[in-house]
């Protein structure tokens, strides 16, 4: 197959991903952005967390949060927990790098709180420690999975959301999970600040 082959073959499977997605993500997507809105309404934050190409998500959407999205607005409490290297890289290496945002979480984490909790096949070990700590600490957590959920589905409870992307490849999962972060900015500052076009 050619290289321009390739690449319509990209775009044409990103969009019928997200076209299937559109028909059954948005119920989660609101309720997932009601979680967030009352966390902040309640003076809480949202921790974010994810690896590989979903750490860069988890900073993308801690940044609009704390930042601004596409409108001017007050900061909004958000943070990604990938990266501090040096707490990172301790936590790694003295103890195990499944322990790398739980611990963190333990010690950041308020009730209230929501946990933003992102990973492509759900199994990731850091992520389901992450929830478990979450838990602990009385936060609600908010799902962004892929393919069946994995571990992470399994582990959440009825205060909890999953928006599972309805797709096995991690590329087209990442994909849509970014046009959901951009979904749940947009949702919030529509709740917290009013309509804007
Ligand atoms: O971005 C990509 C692949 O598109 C990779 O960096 C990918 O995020 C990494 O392999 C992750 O470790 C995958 O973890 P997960 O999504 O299964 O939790
Ligand atoms: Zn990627």
């Amino acid at each position: 197959m050619d290289f321009q082959s390739r690449i319509l073959n990209h775009f044409n499977a990103s969009i019928d991903t997200k076209t299937y997605a559109s028909e059954v993500l948005p119920p989660f997507i609101e309720v997932a952005s009601q979680m967030m809105v009352q966390c902040l309404v309640n003076e809480g934050k949202v921790l974010a967390c994810g690896n590989g190409g979903s750490a860069g998500d988890s900073q993308h959407f801690s940044s609009e949060l704390l930042n601004r999205f596409e409108r001017e607005r007050p900061s909004l409490p958000a943070l990604a927990l990938t990266t501090d290297t040096s707490t990172l890289t301790s936590i790694a290496n003295d103890y195990s790098y499944n322990e790398v945002f739980s611990k963190q979480i333990r010690a950041l984490g308020q009730p209230g709180d929501v946990l933003l909790a992102i990973s492509t096949s759900g199994n990731s070990a850091n992520i389901v420690q992450a929830i478990q700590a979450a838990h602990d600490r009385d936060m609600t957590v908010v799902a962004l999975t892929g393919r069946d959920g994995g571990d992470m589905a399994s582990l959440l409870g009825q205060d909890d959301c999953e928006i599972r992307v309805p797709a096995t490849s991690t590329a087209r999962i990442q994909e849509v999970h970014l046009l959901v972060i951009h979904c749940l900015c947009d949702l919030i500052d529509e709740q917290l600040f009013g309509s804007a076009n």
